[in-house]
């Protein structure tokens, strides 16, 4: 491929498709003024977001996400830890994690039976294992998706006396069904392990995921997708701003100064658009939003005569923190 070939291509986007993370994605992309148009119809798998020319959207399954991260055929992406962790062989060297998104919870753990009323942890649960191998010449067997996270896991505690059985769907069912002792799966509410009668050892829980914007760092990063990058992660950054932060602006007193410096310090507020000219006149700050009574009672003490607060929309900046921490990588 020739490097103006390269400049044109697009960046690639990959999005769920289907499952619980499918809704929650796309109102991320929406609140940070990313519209997401799917091509012809649902079942149309490629699309653009309105308005952002060099951007070519993929929808594709939570798990297909992460190996096309992995292989950088997608270059960004919306999927869960749980499948970035389970996927990649090497995870910081293949992608970066730009930043946790907030829905997509879930827990990856090791349940048994909720019958085996004296395995409570990791270390009865060898017990058990290496017993079953000495008595019966079985091997204790672990019906999971999660293959690689549960050898890591499992070697991690020091048990070694086990098999796995590679589950596709309805892994809590297995040692009903009789097809495994125990599981290592993913859980919400616990309704499902529940249900199936399992319980999650004490010292059981792998790992706690949520969805993540993932970044490849393998995929092709020319010009053009560089500055498609900075597009993106500038609007979500500037959402994530606005939503995080809030404006305060003040009337500056008549006569007298405000020691502005002091006051933001303390507030760890920060003055966007800069010290005031003069002693007079109107002044902004932007600050948490935790914070927001504390700064406005320091501003009125200090003789500000008038004070209000607001959200907004977005907030940009010259800094695009996201995009400097891959862009440092590639
Ligand atoms: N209660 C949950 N159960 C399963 N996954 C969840 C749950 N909550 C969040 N997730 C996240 O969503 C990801 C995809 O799961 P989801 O079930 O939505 O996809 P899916 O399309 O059904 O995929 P699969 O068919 O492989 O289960 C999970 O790997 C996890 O990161
Ligand atoms: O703790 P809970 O809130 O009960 O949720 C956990 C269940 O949800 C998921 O299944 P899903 O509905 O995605 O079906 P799947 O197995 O076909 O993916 C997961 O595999 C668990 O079975
Ligand atoms: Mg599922």
């Amino acid at each position: 491929m020739s490097a103006s070939d390269a400049a044109a291509m697009p960046l690639i986007l990959a999005v769920p498709s289907k499952g619980r993370l499918q809704e929650n994605a796309s109102a991320f992309f929406g609140r940070a003024g990313l519209k997401l148009a799917q091509g012809a119809g649902a079942r149309d798998y490629r699309g653009k977001l309105l308005g952002v020319p060099d951007v070519e959207v993929r929808y594709l399954s939570a798990s297909e996400i992460a190996a096309q991260l992995a292989s950088g055929a997608a270059h960004l992406g919306v999927t869960g830890e749980d499948l970035i962790r389970e996927t990649l062989p090497d995870v910081r060297g293949q992608v970066e994690l730009l930043t946790p998104l907030g829905f997509g919870n879930a827990t990856v753990v090791v349940a048994v039976p909720q019958a085996w009323i004296d395995v409570r942890d990791m270390s009865d649960l060898d017990e058990v294992a290496a017993g079953m191998r000495t008595r019966h010449g079985r091997r204790l067997r672990v019906a999971t998706k999660y293959v690689n996270l549960t050898r890591r896991f499992f070697a991690e505690k020091g048990v070694a006396d086990y098999r796995i059985v590679e589950s596709l769907g309805a892994t809590e069912g297995a040692p009903a069904a009789g097809s495994a002792e125990i599981v290592v799966d993913i859980t919400t509410t616990g309704a499902t392990l529940s249900a199936n009668a399992l319980k999650v050892l004490d010292d059981g829980i792998i790992l706690r995921s949520e969805a993540n914007l993932v970044a490849s760092l393998k995929a092709p990063w020319g010009e053009g997708q560089r500055a498609a990058l900075r597009t993106v992660l500038g609007r979500i950054a500037a959402e994530e701003r606005a939503r995080t932060t809030r404006e305060v602006r003040a009337a500056l007193p008549e006569s007298g100064t405000i020691d502005l410096a002091t006051i933001a310090g303390l507030h760890e507020a920060e003055l966007p658009y800069g010290a005031p000219r003069g002693p007079e006149g109107e002044i902004v700050l932007r600050c948490r939003e935790a914070a927001v009574f504390e700064l406005a009672g320091a501003l009125v003490e200090a003789g500000a005569r008038a004070v209000t607060v607001r959200r907004v929309d977005y907030a940009f900046a010259a800094e695009n923190p996201l995009a400097e921490r891959l862009l440092a990588r590639l």
